[in-house]
């Protein structure tokens, strides 16, 4: 799997924009009317504090207590980092925080405590308890850690939980389960290593001694070397609760004829002489971050044999605490729990591994660009995986209820689950699949308008991300120069720089662009000049020879110039059937409008096209089309004659015999809400439209940006469909962000 490279001017860009950090603050009521005012605020907020102050639990009905989580952190261990301080752990809380919203929907804030005294610590963390349902602690060092947590349970009614502990242990004891299920060893059997006795090290092996595995086979290693006993230097009583009797000294003594060797310290700290000397089919998970204690490379070099895992996204089998905090909290949330406990860890665990051993679905198989099973590259679930949601919360729910841990017990677990699924935002793992099928596209992107910074700073990214080569129009001299302006001179030699003076085919492409347009009034002239000069045609002509597999343009000229300039190369008009569908995403919701690029006044065939373009667009996107018609009429009335069209248009797609379902004419209300929709029960959608065509180029604009602009909607596109080759239109407003995306677009040929 290639490895995804970003430079350290990217990932600072990533948290500077769009707004310093990562997340933010939004209202769930409205907050518009004085009435809103006294609801929200004073008077009518009294109501709600009286009782709570009577009968605490109604906490969890009339705050957002019952969905909120802190993750707090000292700073005293940064992933494998060492100490950064608070202030220097904030990105990783942030980090943390958004990941619980992501793949779990708990609402979660940063909490950085300028402390190395537990008790301080303990103190400012217990003073905190009625705001949150729940503690997450990250990134705090051992043994203060230990101290730190046991304590805070024993005084909080709430779960408190060390990631660093108990997530990463429960994800390693899961890959483990699992891994061992594949080399046919016994966890009562295998010799164990851990090196780092640290936060994760002893939580990983309390556990998996729990699951089985036999105190004499874990030798465990912290920076002194093996920890034996008897040994004084560098111990606490955590450590000295895992010293064995053993002649071995050293992590390399240690790891001779070891079955598992578990690594939660640092980068580099095993050696591939070590992996030699491991026993048959050894299991390596070196899970320090954010790089291994060996990189798989190196492992597999030695030892083919290896079953190998880090704690990184960009290798196979993943072991990071993230397949595991957002679903036990989201679980132990849902019961209103007092705490996570050992019973609902390990339900977590044995989940997770099941979870693994089944079939993988085609949406996790579409979002990863490849076919996943069951094997030594896939021991675990991958973190995108969309059954996770629906199915680790609800077995540590359950394993809570059992345990006496839940305050109020779910009653329909079927429900629970339902309910589960319908928390993950659609539109996230749309993206996901298409950044995933443009990864494995590795198409060569003509950029077409090298002269812009945001275009070079598009290219760039999306050939550092992996996506394939971009290739870019323009002057050597000049990208190098804005290149460098915008502190990515290095990328001068990565992107390929393509003009009609270093190109071998100027001829080639002059000839077939007067083929062309001969007849539409083009002398040899003209020709020269548009294909050497003008950069869109270029590039078109670059795309129509297979010079390249994609292109994008559009971000330095109005769309109705570069469309023209297009014209000349494809055959990209509304006659010929192409249409532009732009994709409109908001609260978890994706709709597609159609026409928002080529025809400017459809008739009901025009509108019948633009239909069965915006559906072939849905379908590349994942969606099963659900087209509607809509007006300002629904079903005939009012009677229009400017609705006429549009009440037509289903007539033609019947003619037709298309393949997906349509409806109209009708309001958008009509079209969107389900509940609209019940005013019409003959009406055929089965559920509300996710493809909106619109009577007319200006209600498409209007409706597009209006959303963009008052509601916040992202939009992707407009999209162009029905051409014979992948072309993207920027719009001049594109971000550097903007024109990637449409590039990723391009790759994997929506449209
Ligand atoms: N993949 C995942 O999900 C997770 C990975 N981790 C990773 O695990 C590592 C440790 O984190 P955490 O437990 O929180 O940190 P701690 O600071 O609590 O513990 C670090 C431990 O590693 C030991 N150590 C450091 N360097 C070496 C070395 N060269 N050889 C042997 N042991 C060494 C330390 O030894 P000593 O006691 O002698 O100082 C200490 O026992 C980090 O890299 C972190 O990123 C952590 C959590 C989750
Ligand atoms: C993943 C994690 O929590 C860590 O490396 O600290
Ligand atoms: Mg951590």
């Amino acid at each position: 799997m290639a490895r995804q490279k970003y430079t350290r001017e990217e990932a600072l860009a990533f948290h500077l924009e769009p707004t310093p950090g990562k997340w933010e603050v939004q209202a769930t009521v409205p907050m518009t009317t004085q009435r809103d005012l006294s609801l929200a605020y004073s008077p009518g907020v009294a109501v709600p504090c009286e009782e709570i102050a009577q009968n605490p639990e109604l906490a969890y009905d009339y705050t957002n207590k019952g969905n909120l989580v802190a993750v707090i952190s000292n700073g005293t261990a940064v992933l494998g980092l060492g100490n950064l301080g608070a202030l220097g752990s904030k990105p990783v809380m942030e980090g943390k925080s958004v990941l619980f919203k992501r793949f779990a929907d708990v609402n979660s804030i940063d909490i950085e405590l300028d402390t190395e005294d537990p008790d301080a610590f303990c103190q400012a963390v217990k003073l905190m308890g009625p705001t949150f349902g729940g503690i997450n602690l990250e990134d705090i060092k051992a043994p203060e850690c230990f101290m730190i947590e046991q304590r805070l349970k024993e005084e909080m009614d709430i779960p408190v939980f060390h990631d660093d502990q108990h997530g990463t242990a429960v994800i390693c004891a899961a890959g483990l389960i699992n891994a061992l299920h594949i080399s046919g060893k016994k966890i009562e059997d295998v010799k164990i290593v851990l090196n780092g006795a640290g936060a994760a090290g002893i939580a990983c092996i309390e556990l998996l001694k729990s699951m089985g595995a036999r105190h004499d086979n874990c030798v465990v290693c912290d920076t002194k070397g093996v920890i034996y006993q008897g040994r004084t230097e560098g111990m606490n009583q955590w450590k000295s609760a895992h010293a064995i009797q053993t002649e071995a000294r050293s992590l390399e003594e240690a790891m001779v004829d070891a079955d598992v060797f578990l690594g939660v310290s640092v980068k580099g700290a095993v050696t591939e002489e070590m992996v030699q000397s491991m026993a048959d089919n050894p299991v390596i998970f070196a899970m320090a971050n954010p790089d291994p204690e060996i990189t798989p490379e190196a492992a597999h070099e030695v030892r083919m044999d290896a079953i190998v895992a880090t704690g990184r996204s960009d290798y196979p089998n993943q072991v990071n605490n993230v397949l595991g905090f957002p679903y036990l909290f989201r679980g132990a949330l849902d019961i209103n729990a007092r705490a996570i406990n050992d019973e609902m860890k390990i339900a977590c665990a044995e989940a997770l591994a099941a979870l693994a051993r089944e079939d993988v679905p085609d949406e996790v198989a579409v979002a990863y660009g490849k076919t996943l099973r069951f094997g030594r590259d896939y021991i675990i679930p991958t973190p995108f995986d969309p059954r996770l949601i629906y199915r680790i919360p609800p077995a540590v729910a359950k394993a809570g209820m059992d345990t006496g841990a839940a305050r109020r017990p779910i009653v329909d677990m079927e429900a629970y689950e339902v309910s589960l699924k319908t928390r993950l935002d659609p539109t996230a793992s749309i993206l996901q699949g298409i950044n995933a099928r443009a990864r494995a596209a590795q198409a060569r992107m003509i950029f077409a308008e090298g002269d812009d910074p945001r275009v070079l700073r598009a290219a760039v990214s999306y050939q550092r991300s992996g996506f394939g080569k971009a290739l870019v129009v323009g002057r050597e001299p000049d990208v190098k120069a804005k290149l460098e302006a915008a502190g990515m001179a290095d990328a001068v030699r990565e992107i390929e720089v393509v003009n009609a003076a270093n190109t071998q085919h100027l001829e080639t492409y002059k000839q077939f662009l007067y083929a062309r347009n001969q007849r539409k009034g083009m002398d040899r002239q003209d020709v020269h000049r548009l294909a050497a000069r003008d950069r869109h045609v270029f590039a078109a002509l670059m795309l129509a020879h297979g010079h390249g597999d994609g292109l994008v343009t559009g971000a330095t000229r109005k769309s109705a110039h570069v469309m023209e300039r297009i014209n000349t190369v494809f055959d990209a008009q509304a006659k010929q059937g192409a249409a532009g569908v732009t994709a409109l995403l908001h609260k978890g919701r994706i709709v597609l409008i159609g026409d928002t690029l080529v025809h400017e006044w459809p008739d009901e065939h025009d509108l019948a096209d633009i239909a069965e373009r915006a559906a072939g667009v849905a379908r590349h996107l994942g969606l099963e089309p659900r087209v509607a018609f809509v007006s300002f009429s629904t079903f005939g009335y009012p009677v229009s004659e400017r609705a006429e069209k549009m009440h037509l248009a289903p007539d033609v797609l019947d003619a037709r015999g298309v393949n997906f379902e349509y409806e109209g004419e009708m309001t958008v209300d009509v079209a969107l809400n389900p509940r609209a929709q019940d005013t019409y029960p003959f009406q055929r959608l089965t559920g509300p439209a996710n493809i909106l065509i619109v009577p007319a180029r200006h209600s498409a604009s209007i409706s597009t940006k209006l959303m963009q602009e008052m509601a916040g909607a992202t939009v992707i596109g407009p999209i162009l469909a029905g051409v014979d080759k992948s072309i993207q239109i920027c719009s001049s407003a594109s971000t550097a962000n903007d024109i990637m995306n449409m590039a990723v677009l391009a790759a994997c040929k929506v449209g």
